[in-house]
């Protein structure tokens, strides 16, 4: 078996972020997995002395929708290196008219409506049913969100985001559902199933959410070129944050305030 030097921590970058522009050194590894390869290399570099993983969920030229991304080896391939916190940046479609596009959250629960994806690393001859009633890691999430206060980006510090299957947005009626009858904050495609393979991996994961866009809702629909023009002004406000975050990490591990590296004590049947 390969051995890799240990990072403890990783960003995953979504739509518009493939190159975090953070790290004071950098190199570029492939990390192999049993479920195949990763959206990418994986880049490990420096920030203020710790090592942080970068890997970007669709590939750096954007080349995976989210629903042929490679879940279980991206999320795989983390844990192999040692990461304990994962942080996500996701561009989210907004549900409500209070998180205005440019906006960030900092989700507290999700919805699947996703379809036919890779779900669990459990399938058997071990079976395991891990606990999603507080799917992110809570300490994470205070640290997202009082460095965001620190730096003047307006963060909403909760919301519940949706998770559609995609690649297509929804339609004017589902658009409907989800804000008026399920009551959820925003919409994306990438958050399930990479949050729950997270939990089963007892990492902590928390989720940077970038709003682009109104979705359907409003009385222009969205579309992907708003969405991309929108990113590329969330992304240096993103990357000033993930500074900031990895900044206030604790260095060791056992200083985790939560229970995420505990999810598989009471989940093995
Ligand atoms: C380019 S618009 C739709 C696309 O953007 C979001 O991706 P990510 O969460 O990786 O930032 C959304 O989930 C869709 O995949
Ligand atoms: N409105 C939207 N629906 C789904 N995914 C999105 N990603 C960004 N905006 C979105």
């Amino acid at each position: 078996m390969l051995e890799y030097e240990k990072v403890p921590i990783a960003i995953i970058g979504g739509s518009g972020l493939y190159d975090p522009k953070i790290f004071s050194e950098s190199k570029e590894i492939k990390v192999y997995t049993p479920y195949g390869d990763t959206s990418d290399l994986i880049t490990i570099g420096t920030v203020e002395g710790k090592k942080v993983a970068f890997l970007p969920r669709h590939g750096r030229r954007h080349r995976i929708p989210p629903h042929k991304i490679n879940y279980r080896a991206n999320i795989w391939a983390l844990h192999e290196l040692g990461v304990k916190w994962v942080i996500s940046v996701s561009a989210v479609g907004s549900l409500r008219m209070d998180y205005k596009p440019g906006d960030f959250v900092v989700p507290d629960q999700f919805i699947d409506m996703t379809k036919k994806r890779e779900y669990t690393f459990f399938d058997g001859p071990v079976v395991a049913h891990v606990s999603m009633a507080d799917p992110f890691c809570n300490h994470l999430r205070r640290i997202i969100i009082s460095a965001a206060k620190d730096l003047g980006i307006t963060t909403h510090e909760s919301g519940t985001y949706i998770c559609i299957e995609g690649p297509r947005f929804s339609t004017r009626a589902e658009s409907r559902v989800w804000k008026e009858v399920f009551k959820a904050d925003i919409i994306g495609m990438t958050l399930v199933p990479e949050v729950n393979l997270a939990c089963e991996m007892q990492m902590c994961y928390a989720t940077i959410a970038t709003i682009t866009d109104y979705d359907v809702f409003a009385e222009v629909p969205v579309t992907a070129e708003e969405v991309t023009r929108v990113l590329n002004e969330n992304t240096e406000k993103s990357r000033k944050l993930l500074y900031e975050v990895i900044k206030r990490i604790p260095d060791k591990p056992d200083e985790r305030e939560c229970s995420c590296c505990n999810s598989l004590k009471t989940a093995l049947v």
